[in-house]
């Protein structure tokens, strides 16, 4: 056996970044950059008016109590020379005309007389403008050629914002892993609503397993379902093969019993096994491999908490890897509940969070950990994960924490540690 930490640098060390495509960003989102973005454009690409009002020069001519005529009106997009000495009417958004450097906002203006259509002719303004006020510079949120978003960086909502902005219509972005399921096991009930015989089960690891993926950005092109034998098994990993997955996950037969055939089917099929039994709590029996055609395959422990800790804290890693992302931040909260887990085993215990009345970010172990329970799963905000050197644990230490998602929700940079 070995350590988990071990098994992941092992799972990972091996892997190369997948090959990159081009997206249109209207289908971006989701995706990880290939390259880094770098900008075609200053933003904004024009000094700007932050308001509607006049433009005006600023100095000692345009204090607080001075009268100005206007001359001409600029709305967003409207270009060309303002002529005459003076104010120019603005709106947020449009270009200052040149020879001017300031805006006043219309309401610190008075109205003193108004052309026949009921535009502005004179006006007086109500307090003293110092150069720049009311206007956005070119190049102050982005400057043109900057860096603007990172290789690895997953594409949101904001990162569509910035791009749109910056007038970029398609990302070179790394191919999502290809992943084939294979769920093993006769007791299983493919059919979701199909009704059941006796000793028979739905299956629940396949479809979790293919939306955590589907959410973590993969392409899940298959998610099979066969009986307890070698043949049936094999014949899914060639389908997966020939389908050209990058990785397949297998649920199921991967212990002790007797019809647990994975691991001597893998090895028959010519796989390098990676490694097979991590002491981790739940999902001991989980197995890597390398098929010789290349893809990884991880035989996940069939019960469903062994299938979502393989999922979270080895598919996981293994998605960021191919996508040239990082290891993912460690987060950490208080526990909130004393925890003595058994010496030598890293444990992932489901949890709820809550900050408490100090801001502090609290996490309690659920009361039912046992690896068949999916409901604690379903009310669970997130997961404890204690080393295999933890000992026991008092209420009000830090621990780690990491998302139920495989792709972490939450966005942290590098910042002080924390400590509660
Ligand atoms: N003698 C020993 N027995 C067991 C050991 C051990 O060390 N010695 N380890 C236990 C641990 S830990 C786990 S986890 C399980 C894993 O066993 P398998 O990977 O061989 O999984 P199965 O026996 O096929 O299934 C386990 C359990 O999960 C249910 N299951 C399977 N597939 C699905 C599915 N797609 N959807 C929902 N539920 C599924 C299955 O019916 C079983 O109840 O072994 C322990 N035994
Ligand atoms: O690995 Mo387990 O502990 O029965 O799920």
């Amino acid at each position: 056996m070995i350590s988990y930490r071990d098994a992941i640098e092992r799972l990972l060390a091996p892997l190369s970044i997948l090959p990159s495509e081009t997206c249109a960003l209207a289908d971006a989102t989701g995706r990880v950059l290939a390259d880094t973005v770098t900008s075609p454009l200053a933003l904004p690409s024009f000094d700007h008016a932050a308001m509607d009002g006049y433009a005006l020069k600023a100095g000692a001519s345009s204090r607080g109590g001075s009268e100005h005529h206007v001359h001409g009106s600029r709305a967003a997009g409207d270009v060309g020379h303002i002529a005459g000495a003076g104010v120019c009417e603005i709106m947020t958004g449009a270009r200052l005309p040149q020879g001017f450097d300031a805006v006043i906002a219309v309401e610190r203006t008075e109205m003193l007389q108004a052309r026949p259509d009921g535009t502005p002719h004179r006006i007086r303004l109500l307090d003293d403008i110092a150069h720049d006020r009311n206007v956005r510079r070119m190049g102050t949120d982005v400057p043109r050629g900057a860096n603007v978003l990172a290789a690895g960086t997953c594409i949101e909502p904001a990162q569509v914002m910035l791009l749109a902005a910056l007038g970029v219509g398609h990302v070179a972005v790394v191919r999502r892993p290809r992943v084939a399921i294979v769920c093993t096991g006769k007791e299983l009930q493919t059919g979701p609503t199909a009704s059941l015989r006796d000793g028979q089960i739905h299956n629940s690891n396949g479809p979790y397993l293919t939306a955590a993926l589907g959410r973590a950005g993969a392409d899940v092109v298959s998610c099979e379902t066969v009986d307890d034998t070698v043949h049936p098994y094999l014949e899914a990993l060639q389908r997966a093969v020939e389908a050209g997955v990058d990785l397949v996950i297998s649920t199921g037969a991967v212990s002790m019993g007797r019809y647990d055939f994975v691991p001597a089917a893998l090895r028959h099929f010519g796989a390098q096994v990676l490694f097979h039994k991590v002491p981790m709590r739940p999902g001991k029996p989980l197995l890597a491999a390398r098929l010789h055609t290349g893809p990884l395959v991880l035989a996940l422990p069939g019960t469903p908490m062994a299938v979502a800790v393989g999922a979270r804290f080895f598919v996981a890693p293994v998605l960021r890897a191919m996508c040239g992302q990082g290891s993912e931040p460690t987060l950490r909260a208080v526990l909130a509940s004393a925890q003595h887990p058994k010496p030598g085993l890293r444990h992932f215990l489901r949890a709820t969070l809550w900050l408490d009345d100090r801001g502090q970010l609290q996490a309690r172990p659920v009361d039912q950990q046992e690896p068949f329970r999916i409901q604690p799963f379903a009310n669970a905000d997130a997961w404890i994960v204690l080393d295999e050197q933890a000992g026991d644990c008092a209420a009000g230490m830090p621990v780690e924490i990491a998302s139920l998602e495989l792709a972490t929700p939450l966005r942290l940079s590098t910042g002080p540690d924390f400590s509660p």
